[in-house]
């Protein structure tokens, strides 16, 4: 509950001090000045020619709100319920592979970050660092492991079993990545993180990948992630049979057709996350947030719906929460903050999407997240009406 009466959630931004990059538009330029040109552009960029990317945005752009007023808004309760626990926001951390593309201390500055900040944190099977070494990072944190299936299906059950172990809350299948998207600004520069050893973290510590490998080169290790990690055989047995292995709850990652989430229901997943993985992928797909209504819909409150893709600023979050997700996951933001400043950085830019959600909900006059899902959403700017 944030009592909104104690000092302005903007004005604390206005205090002499160097300022921090405050939208997106601003933490994207200041990264292109700061990384590489490969990495850089192996994170901001889209598949194909962008046109996913751009609906993303076009998607949250469409909709306008119209605010009621006259409500008292001194207290704004952010809060979500998730599969039992209770978090002070709507906000996850979303998956991202290879941290230490960004900056040293990688996943776990992250981690430390969400812990600070009470936001769940998925890692990604790509990460730079292990999923024993994150956990260690932040016992206390609420972390899931987001699983890349494997060709060698044993790797994906050891990655989970090893999640489970170190205390990991869900597993995150991730299933619009069987193999990479067209992404043609890392053909330009020729750029593959994979192929530099950035994705060690949780395959090196994993001994039934390490027992797959001829010998220990890192050329041995480099061939070994590239055969398992793409895996186009995944289906739907694989899924039931990965649910049949593990007592965690399950999300599936990367639904966009109505029908897959009523599969997903079907099937007994814990969790769906609508979303185009950041317009990487699958170019010329619809923008995360036009798929989301349809899929609300069908799940009808069974499980929750999370949405991640376009999330940029507080006002994204609340129309997406507006149209029925249950929470938001973050992408690119919080990596920008991370090759900025490292932790604090991460920090700072979940900090001000999460002040600018407040002072949203306040100002559309919404005390709730409950109380969200009774704005009035208009598209292209009520001309097609309600
Ligand atoms: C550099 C980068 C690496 C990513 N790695 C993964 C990954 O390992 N697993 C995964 O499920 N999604 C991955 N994603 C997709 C994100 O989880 C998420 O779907 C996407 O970034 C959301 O869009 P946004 O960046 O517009 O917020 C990655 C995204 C980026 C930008
Ligand atoms: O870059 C990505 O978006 C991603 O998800 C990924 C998938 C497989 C290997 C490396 C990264």
């Amino acid at each position: 509950m944030t009592n909104t009466t104690n000092g302005d959630l903007l004005l604390k931004n206005i205090n002499a001090q160097a300022p921090f990059p405050i939208s997106f538009a601003d933490l994207e330029k200041a990264v292109a000045e700061k990384m590489d040109a490969g990495p850089y552009g192996y994170v901001r960029s889209g598949a194909g020619g962008e046109q996913t990317l751009r609906n993303n945005r076009a998607a949250f752009e469409k909709y306008s709100i119209i605010p009621r007023f006259l409500n008292n808004v001194s207290n704004i309760d952010t809060s979500i319920e998730l599969f039992g626990k209770t978090y002070p926001t709507p906000l996850l951390f979303a998956p991202v592979g290879m941290n230490k593309m960004a900056h040293e201390d990688g996943e776990l500055a992250v981690v430390r970050a969400a812990d600070d900040l009470e936001i769940p944190y998925i890692q990604s099977t790509v990460s730079s660092y292990a999923l024993e070494d994150v956990a260690q990072a932040a016992p206390h944190a609420t972390k899931w492991f987001q699983l890349y299936w494997s060709t060698n299906e044993e790797i994906a059950y050891s990655m989970a079993s090893r999640a489970e172990a170190a205390g990991f809350e869900a597993i995150v299948l991730t299933v619009d990545t069987v193999m990479l998207g067209w992404r043609e600004e890392d053909v330009r520069n020729q750029f593959s993180p994979l192929k530099l050893g950035y994705a060690r973290g949780n395959y090196v510590n994993d001994p039934v990948f390490m027992a797959s490998l001829p010998d220990d080169s890192f050329e041995s290790y480099v061939q070994g992630v590239l055969q398992n990690v793409f895996h186009p055989t995944l289906n739907w047995e694989n899924v039931r049979e990965l649910k049949r292995r593990t007592t965690l709850p399950i999300l599936l990652k990367g639904i966009l057709h109505p029908e897959d989430s009523k599969l997903a229901v079907g099937n007994g997943i814990d969790g769906i996350i609508v979303s185009n993985h950041g317009g990487r992928q699958l170019d010329g797909v619809v923008g995360s947030l036009d798929a989301l209504p349809a899929i609300v819909d069908v799940v009808n409150g069974q499980i929750p719906v999370i949405l991640d893709s376009g999330v940029y600023r507080g006002m994204d979050a609340l129309k997406a929460l507006a149209l029925g997700a249950d929470a938001v996951a973050i992408g690119r933001p919080f990596v920008y903050g991370l090759a900025l400043a490292g932790q604090q950085g991460v920090e700072k830019v979940m900090t001000n999407l999460y002040d600018e959600l407040k002072v949203s909900m306040a100002l559309a006059g919404a005390t709730s997240v409950k109380a969200l899902r009774n704005v009035t959403l208009v598209k292209n700017n009520g001309v097609d009406g309600i």
